[in-house]
């Protein structure tokens, strides 16, 4: 617990600047602003724990552990037949030498079958470790999915400025941290059994100095590459930052084509995604500079070790320990040694290279435990608000407001004391200049957003919520027409129970019947595309459609936040009166004053933080 919260706190470093800097990750950088910690230690080791944690709580029925065992089991085998066909050019030397052709031969045709075994075992240990990775993709995703889509987290989460695109991280870092995080573990666990088999046969050959040279060798090398490795983590993590800040550039510049076209905002859009561009690729630029002092280091040692292996066999032959052997016999035992003790240092190096991938892995993974971390906090920030609140799930008949004050995240003070009762059939219009804090207050009605003091009790029937919201922008989603008009499918404890003459008759009711029919009724559970739904519906039929869904779940109350601003009067007028038809109590925001006859009383916010309440004649 305690962890977490100095994780967060480390987290909450960056968050309360209200304004975001463009470039954020640059700008940070610059800043010293990041606050988070990149050196390879215990945080680090903790963030990896988790995370293997997740994988082997949520795969059990996957057996990814088994599937694991069995990678290192396989690993540690073919070792065995890399190691027979490394010691056969031995073999070689010595039946050529000797002349001996029919033991060339038969030797040949091991080498065959050794060969293509070792081969085979590679390809298949690949593809375990492949599909290993994705399994932990699987379950590292839904994982999150779990944490992340789910209330109260979801809104805090996905609109927090201390955690950056909680989307990238799911959809690209998780995906990244698979692909070679398996096989890297895998590799990192077999090495020590590895290098001590190959230290005793080097041992055997060179005597105790060929071991300890290498060991020395590897030592220095180790401490300059841990050196080398955590500005790449933090450089790994700042570049996946502005790569998700340059997709969702792409991303929002499409969604809003048409907003851009009309005004013609492509040269202000090439110009901002070039900038986007320009901080990827710096930091691009940024990471294979500092993996050039690694690759440079991993490299220059791997290709020392051969020179260090020869040095380790000329020891003894020039010390005299093999003066009794003849010169094929000494040939044979020198690429014998050669191929141990070059053996053992290609796995000490490969452990520093790992350590380079490991870098990456490290740069991916904090990313992801930062936002498990992110919904931690925001889970026991909603478990102590409640707790502290009390907030009461039982049944009620009206939403009450008591000495309510709404304030935005920055602690902004909107309004001021609202002291408030709504009944059933006592609909509220709010109303108020621009800013004044009419969404923001059905925020804090609907508890997206703390209040700033007072209390808000909601409408309940068998302790599920009877308060239904619209946004101001419809949420038109990818599915059938059926999925469409029920959406969530599941709300105020009762599941969609969707008939086709529901469907048609709420259509016809909201004015889009002619969407029933371009569909068609044996159509009506056919999955669309969302693109599809945007370009068949107008912006203003959106609209339609929300009004649709309150008609289906026809909840007690529903809070309208300009749901109506793009439609025209009469369909507008039309839309008010089939929801009070269906008995449903509105709370709206608008500006329309043609509504207000739809409602008994008004709410008026000052936009100075006092606010007024009148009865509609
Ligand atoms: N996520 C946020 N963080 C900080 N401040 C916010 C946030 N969302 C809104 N605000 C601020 O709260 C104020 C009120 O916003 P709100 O959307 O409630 O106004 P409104 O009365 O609905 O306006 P309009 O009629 O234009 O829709 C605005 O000045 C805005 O800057």
């Amino acid at each position: 617990m305690r962890e977490i919260l100095l994780t967060s706190q480390e987290n909450s470093s960056t968050v309360g600047d209200v304004l975001e800097p463009l470039n954020g990750p640059e700008a940070d950088e610059k800043s010293g602003q990041t606050g988070q910690q990149f050196k390879v230690g215990r945080v680090l080791l903790r963030r990896l724990r988790r995370i293997c944690a997740v994988v082997v709580k949520n795969s059990a029925y996957e057996n990814v552990g088994v599937w694991y065992a069995g990678l290192i089991a396989g690993k540690l085998a073919a070792e065995v037949v890399y190691y027979y066909a490394g010691t056969l050019p031995s073999e070689f030397y010595r039946v050529l030498g000797d002349r001996d052709f029919p033991a060339f031969a038969s030797l040949l045709g091991r080498c065959v079958v050794v060969v293509g075994l070792a081969g085979s075992c590679k390809a298949a240990l690949e593809y375990v470790s492949g599909l290993i990775g994705v399994v932990m993709r699987q379950e590292l995703t839904r994982y999150t999915h779990s944490r992340y889509l789910r209330a109260p987290s979801f809104y805090p989460a996905a609109t927090s400025s201390s955690i950056d695109n909680p989307d990238q991280r799911i959809t690209q870092d998780i995906e990244r941290l698979t692909r070679s995080g398996a096989d890297v573990l895998a590799e990192l666990l077999i090495a020590p059994f590895l290098i001590a088999y190959y230290t005793m046969q080097c041992w055997s050959m060179a005597g105790i100095y060929g071991p300890l040279a290498i060991y020395i060798y590897f030592g220095i090398g180790a401490a300059a590459t841990r050196l080398a490795m955590a500005p790449i983590i933090k450089q790994v993590y700042m570049q996946e930052q502005a790569e998700g800040d340059f997709r969702f550039h792409h991303v929002r510049t499409g969604e809003s084509a048409e907003s851009i076209a009309f005004i013609s905002g492509e040269d202000r859009e090439r110009a901002a995604a070039d900038r986007a561009l320009t901080a990827v690729t710096g930091t691009q630029r940024r990471v294979l500079g500092k993996q050039l002092h690694l690759g440079l280091l991993t490299q220059v040692f791997a290709y020392m070790g051969s020179t260090v292996s020869y040095v380790i066999i000329g020891v003894p032959i020039f010390m005299g320990t093999y003066d009794d052997k003849s010169g094929t016999e000494l040939s044979s035992l020198i690429s014998v040694n050669a191929f141990v003790s070059i053996y053992l240092i290609y796995r000490f190096t490969s452990v520093i290279e790992l350590t380079k991938r490991m870098a990456d892995v490290a740069g991916y993974a904090t990313r992801l435990v930062q936002l498990w971390e992110e919904l931690d906090r925001l889970d026991m920030e909603a478990e102590s608000y409640d707790a502290e609140s009390g907030a009461s799930m039982c049944d009620s008949a009206v939403i009450v407001a008591r000495g309510l004050d709404v304030c935005t995240p920055n602690g902004a003070q909107l309004v001021t004391g609202l002291d408030l009762e709504i009944g059933v059939q006592d609909p509220l219009v709010i109303t108020g200049p621009n800013g004044a804090g009419k969404t923001a207050l059905l925020r804090t009605l609907c508890g997206l957003w703390r209040p700033g003091g007072g209390e808000v009790q909601l409408a309940r029937s068998n302790g599920a919520l009877d308060v239904f919201f619209l946004p101001q922008t419809p949420y038109i989603i990818g599915g059938s027409l059926r999925e469409q008009l029920c959406y969530p499918g599941l709300w105020g404890g009762r599941h969609a129970m969707c008939y086709n003459a529901d469907i048609v008759r709420i259509l016809a009711a909201v004015g889009l019947s002619h969407v029933a029919d371009v569909v068609g009724i044996s159509n009506l559970d056919y999955p669309y595309k969302v693109q599809t739904w945007l370009r068949l519906l107008s912006p203003g039929e959106r609209q339609m459609m929300s009004i649709a869904r309150v008609l289906f779940w026809r909840p007690k109350f529903v809070m309208l936040d300009e749901c109506t601003s793009a439609l025209d009067a009469s369909a507008a007028e039309a839309l008010y009166r089939a929801m009070l038809d269906a008995g449903i109590t509105v709370v709206s925001v608008s500006h329309s004053a043609h509504l207000e006859r739809f409602h008994s009383r008004r709410l008026h916010l000052d936009g100075c933080g006092g606010h007024t309440i009148h009865d509609i004649c």
